[in-house]
C-alpha cells in the first residue's frame, strides 16, 4: 500500500520535516539531486552534454545541485536560469552560488546545441497558476530538442493535484519524484507527460495531520496481503450466498461474466435471477450458478422479495436494461434495502434506473441504503447520478465522488482510465493498475462480479471495492500480456484475476 499526494499535501510534509524534525532544507535538496542524477546513470543516459533549465523556487535548486554534481564527475553542462534571479529561494540561490564556486556558469537563455540530456527543474509542485509567455516558450522549446527528457519531480506544466496541462507542460521520458508520488502525475493527461516515474526516497515521510488531498494506492503484493484468506473447515455457505440481478432478454453475457467473476474470486454460491430467455444458455456455460427467471408473465418484483431475503449480498444491474421490468426490479430492490440493509453492488443501467426516480423516492431510498450500497458508475453513469454534464463530471470526477460518499455514505468507485473508489470519512482510493486493452464490452461486468466475489470473502465496502478495482487492473495487465493490446476480451480478465490472487495455478494457457 503506498500513498499518493497532492502538492498542498507534500508541501506540508516538506515543511513537517524541515520545520518540525529539524532537518536542514538544503540537506534533503542534496538527496534530491543525489537521487536524480544515480536515476539518470542508472537508466544509462547519456550525460556527455546536459543542458538544465532551473526556475527561482526551489525545484531550480534541485536542478542546480545536479548540474553541480554532473560537473563535478567531468560531465559539460549548460544551466539556464529562467526565472527571475531576484526572486530566487535561499535554497536556490545557495545551490548556485556552490554550482558558480564549482566551475559553473548560469546563462539567461537557452543556447543553440545538441544536448544529449535534457533536465526540466522549471516549476516543480510549487505550481500555481497557468503557464504562459516565457516560461511557455522554453518548455515548447525544450519539448521540440532531442535528447532524453528528465523531469524534476513533477514535469513543469503540470498540476501536482489534477493532472491537468495548465497552459504547457514538458514531455518527459521519465521523472525522480521525491517521496511520494503526486496525484498529477498518475492521473491522466499528467500522467503521459511523466513518462517513467521513479519514486526517490530522500527522508520526507508524512505526518498524519497532512492537510492536502492524500490518496491510498495498492500494488500486486497487496492482493495476497488484504484479501481474505479461506478457512480451512469452511463449506460453500461460509463465502455468502450471492444473488446477482442482472441481464436481459439478449444480454445474457452480462449475467455469464459477472457471476463468473464473482466465483472465481471466491464466492461460494451464486444465484442469477434473470429472464427466462437466458436459462439456457447460462444453464449450459455456467452450471455452477443457480439460474432463477421471469418471464413476461409473471411478476418479476414478487418473485424477487423471497430471493433478497435468501440472499446475503447481492449485485444489481449489469445487463438489466432500462424496461419496465427492470425499472420495477430496481425499485423493489432499493424499497427492500432501505428497509433491510445487505451489502449490494449496484452497476450499469442499476445505476441509470436509480438516477432516473422521481427525487424525492430516490432520496429516499438513497438515504435508507446509502450505508450498504457500492455504486460502479463510469463518468457518464456518474454524470447521471449526479445530474451534471458529463464535461463537469469528467474534470471534477474525484472530488464529486467524495462528496457522493460523504452525503450518502455510499461507497463509489468512479470508472475512469485511473478509477477513484470513494467511501465516507476515508482516504480515496487511487488506481494505478489497467490499461487501455480493457476498454471492452463487459468488463465492467467483470468488476461488478469481483467486488461482489470481495464482499462475500468478508471485506468492508471501501475494501473490496478498492481491491477489486486493483485485482480486475492488474488482470487486464496480466491479459493484455497474453492477448496483446487489442486482444483482450472480458473473460480473459476473469480468468487472469483468479491467477493473480493465488486461487488458480494458471497463466496464460486459457482455451476460448
Ligand atoms: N526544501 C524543500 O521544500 C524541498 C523542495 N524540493 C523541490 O522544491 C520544489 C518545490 O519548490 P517551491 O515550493 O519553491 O516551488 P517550485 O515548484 O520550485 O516553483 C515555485 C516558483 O515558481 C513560480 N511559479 C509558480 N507557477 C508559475 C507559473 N505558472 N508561471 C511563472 N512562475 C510560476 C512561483 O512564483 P510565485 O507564485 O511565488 O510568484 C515560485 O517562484 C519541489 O517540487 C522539489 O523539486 C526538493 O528539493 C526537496 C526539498
Ligand atoms: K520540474
Amino acid at each position: 500500500m503506498k500513498y499518493i499526494l497532492d502538492g498542498k499535501a507534500m508541501k506540508d510534509a516538506d515543511r513537517y520535516t524541515i520545520e518540525e524534525t529539524g532537518m536542514p532544507s538544503l540537506v534533503l535538496m542534496e538527496r534530491a539531486a543525489l537521487k536524480t542524477l544515480e536515476v539518470m546513470e542508472q537508466e544509462e543516459l547519456d550525460l556527455s552534454n546536459v543542458l538544465i533549465v532551473c526556475g527561482s523556487g526551489n525545484n531550480g535548486g534541485d536542478g542546480f545541485a545536479v548540474a553541480r554534481l554532473l560537473l563535478q564527475r567531468g560531465k559539460t553542462v549548460t544551466v539556464v536560469l529562467a526565472g527571475n534571479p531576484d526572486h530566487c529561494t535561499e535554497e536556490t540561490k545557495t545551490q548556485r552560488k556552490i554550482f558558480e564556486n564549482c566551475g559553473g556558469i548560469t546563462m539567461r537563455e537557452i543556447p543553440k546545441g545538441d544536448y544529449t540530456a535534457i533536465v526540466d527543474a522549471l516549476f516543480g509542485i510549487g505550481l500555481s497558476r497557468e503557464v504562459s509567455g516565457h516560461y511557455a516558450q522554453i518548455l515548447k522549446k525544450l519539448n521540440s530538442m532531442s535528447g532524453k527528457k528528465v523531469a524534476v519531480d513533477i514535469p513543469s506544466g503540470v498540476s501536482a493535484a489534477s493532472g491537468e496541462i495548465l497552459g504547457t507542460a514538458f514531455r518527459a521520458d521519465m521523472t525522480v519524484t521525491f517521496a511520494y508520488q503526486k496525484a498529477g502525475m498518475v492521473l491522466y493527461p499528467g500522467a503521459s507527460f511523466a513518462g517513467k516515474v521513479f519514486v526517490a526516497d530522500i527522508g520526507i515521510y508524512l505526518n498524519e495531520q497532512v492537510c492536502g488531498q492524500r490518496y491510498v494506492t495498492y500494488e500486486k503484493e497487496d492482493i495476497e496481503r488484504f484479501r481474505p484468506k479461506r478457512k480451512p473447515d469452511s463449506n460453500k455457505g461460509t463465502y455468502g450466498k450471492i444473488l446477482m440481478i442482472t441481464g436481459s432478454s439478449g444480454m445474457s453475457g452480462a449475467s455469464y461474466l459477472s457471476a463468473k467473476a464473482a466465483y472465481r474470486t471466491g464466492a461460494g454460491l451464486v444465484q442469477i435471477f434473470t429472464s427466462e430467455a437466458n436459462r439456457i444458455i447460462l444453464q449450459s456455460t455456467l452450471p455452477e450458478a443457480i439460474v432463477s427467471v421471469y418471464t413476461d408473465e409473471t411478476d418479476a418484483a414478487l418473485l424477487l422479495k423471497e430471493k433478497l431475503e435468501w440472499a446475503d449480498i447481492i449485485c444489481l444491474g449489469c445487463g438489466i436494461g432500462t424496461s419496465e421490468t427492470a425499472r420495477k426490479i430496481t425499485d423493489t430492490v432499493f424499497g427492500y434495502l432501505s428497509e433491510q440493509p445487505k451489502n449490494c453492488v449496484v452497476d450499469a443501467d442499476g445505476l441509470n434506473l436509480i438516477a432516473s426516480m422521481e427525487e424525492e423516492k430516490k432520496e429516499r431510498y438513497l438515504r435508507g441504503a446509502g450505508k450498504c450500497l457500492i455504486f460502479t458508475p463510469h463518468v457518464k453513469e456518474l454524470s447521471r447520478l449526479l445530474s451534471k454534464t458529463v464535461e463537469e463530471t469528467k474534470k471534477n470526477r474525484i472530488s464529486l465522488a467524495q462528496q457522493y460518499s460523504e452525503n450518502y455514505n455510499i461507497v463509489l468507485a468512479a470508472k475512469d482510465a485511473r478509477t477513484v473508489v470513494t467511501g465516507k470519512g476515508l482516504f480515496p482510493y487511487l488506481n494505478m493498475s489497467g490499461n487501455a486493452a480493457m476498454a471492452k464490452a463487459g468488463s465492467g461486468d467483470v468488476l461488478a462480479g469481483i467486488i461482489t466475489g470481495l464482499l462475500a470473502l468478508g471485506m468492508d465496502r471501501y475494501e473490496a471495492a478498492s481491491l477489486g478495482v486493483c485485482i480486475h487492473g492488474f488482470a487486464g495487465d496480466a491479459a493484455r500480456e497474453t492477448y496483446g493490446e487489442h486482444g483482450v476480451m472480458a473473460e480473459d480478465i476473469i480468468e487472469m484475476a483468479a491467477s493473480l490472487s493465488g486461487e488458480v495455478n494458471w497463466k496464460g494457457t486459457k482455451q476460448r
